[in-house]
């Protein structure tokens, strides 16, 4: 017997009924790559007009535009549809993926995977999140999917490869099996910290490329960006626990690639308009799209300072946007540092 199902957590040939939670961009995408892939697939949206538009009009307006969602998903405002779930999917913002997962404790069933799909650290406990998982759904089996991907390229089914991670193997390489499809290919990782440190970490260093692109400082300076930003990511990576493979694999170095070079991204996107001379209040205030960066860089600066860890350039993108910094300073005190090394 494999260490999962002693553990009692749900196999493979069981995981029939998918229920994802968060009814924006991602949770919708990913409603879809259940269908997909043959399971039968609910989605658990709070807003009662995004869960018409999916049952009456197979379309998303307000996260997804006019794209047409198909197959067809069933979309519910009902979070108790989740208690039927052999498979949950938690797609909320890291911010909000506690009280999401709160909110489901009465509802999971024991030994049910609970996927996180958020990309970010907790503000003020640093908690990747599957430590949030296993802290308020104890009677699940924590499991993280990430992985350079957006919404709308997995929604219009091109082309994507991932990384699916639980703590033990069988468990992912049975989430894997759960979820492929021809146009989704999700690999197997065992190494939950090394997926979502990358994740977190992206968006902070493409809100940085963004704001080099918008700046006009040229593509040298954002290839240099990526690289050195690269670095921060595996040796904040690493202290935590992370594996290097894992860091230069689709989670860590693919998405960050993905997400540091296109304007589709809502992190570069965020970063290009700071660099173009935009207000950060009006760009991350209410009403503005997602860019999880924005609020992880400051909360990966301080988790890093406790292990004295070095982020030079998740600090300069943190400074800049609690407006310590200008994006000219930022440069400045980037190019100023004590020459170093390359490889510590
Ligand atoms: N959009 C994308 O291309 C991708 C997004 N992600 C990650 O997925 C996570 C979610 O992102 P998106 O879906 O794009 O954001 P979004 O802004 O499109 O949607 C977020 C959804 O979460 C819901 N929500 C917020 N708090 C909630 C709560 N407490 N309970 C239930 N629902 C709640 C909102 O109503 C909204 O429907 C983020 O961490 C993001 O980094 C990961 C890969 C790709
Ligand atoms: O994580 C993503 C792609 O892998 C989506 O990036 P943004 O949140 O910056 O749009």
């Amino acid at each position: 017997m494999s260490a999962a199902e002693t553990s009692g957590a749900t196999m493979p040939g069981a995981m029939r009924s998918v229920a994802v939670v968060g009814g924006g961009a991602f949770g919708t995408a990913l409603a879809l790559v259940a269908a997909r892939a043959g399971r039968r697939a609910v989605l658990v949206a709070r807003d009662a007009e995004t869960v018409a538009a999916i049952n009456g009009q197979a379309r998303n307006p307000r996260y997804l535009g006019d794209l047409v969602l198909e197959p067809a998903i069933v979309a519910t405002t009902d979070i108790g549809a989740v208690a039927k779930a052999d498979l949950v999917v938690l797609a909320v913002p890291a911010q909000a993926t506690r009280a999401a997962a709160r909110d489901l404790s009465g509802v999971v069933r024991p030994g049910v995977p609970v996927i996180a799909a958020a990309k970010g650290l907790e503000n003020g406990t640093h908690a990747v999140m599957t430590d949030i998982i296993a802290a308020e759904l104890p009677q699940a089996a924590p499991a993280c999917l990430s992985g350079p991907s957006f919404a709308a390229d997995i929604a219009r089914g091109l082309p994507t490869a991932l990384t699916v991670a639980a703590a033990d193997m069988d468990l992912a390489e049975a989430l894997a099996q759960a979820l492929t499809s021809p146009s989704f290919r999700p690999y197997a990782s065992d190494d939950l910290i090394g997926v979502q440190i990358g994740g977190a970490l992206k968006n902070v260093l493409a809100i940085g490329a963004g704001m080099v692109v918008g700046r006009g400082l040229g593509a040298s300076a954002q290839a240099a960006l990526v690289a050195r930003g690269f670095a921060e990511l595996a040796r904040l990576g690493r202290a935590l626990g992370g594996r290097t493979e894992t860091l230069m694999g689709l989670s860590g170095l693919g998405d960050l690639v993905l997400t540091a070079t296109s304007p589709q991204s809502r992190n570069f996107s965020l970063g290009l308009a700071i660099g173009e001379g935009g207000s950060v209040a009006a760009l991350t205030g209410a009403g503005t799209k997602l860019a999880e960066g924005a609020t992880t860089a400051a909360v990966a600066v301080r988790f890093a300072a406790e292990r004295d860890v070095e982020l030079p350039i998740a600090a300069a993108v943190a400074a800049v946007l609690s407006g310590r910094l200008s994006v000219d300073g930022a440069v400045e005190s980037l190019m100023s540092r004590p020459l170093k090394r390359e490889v510590e």
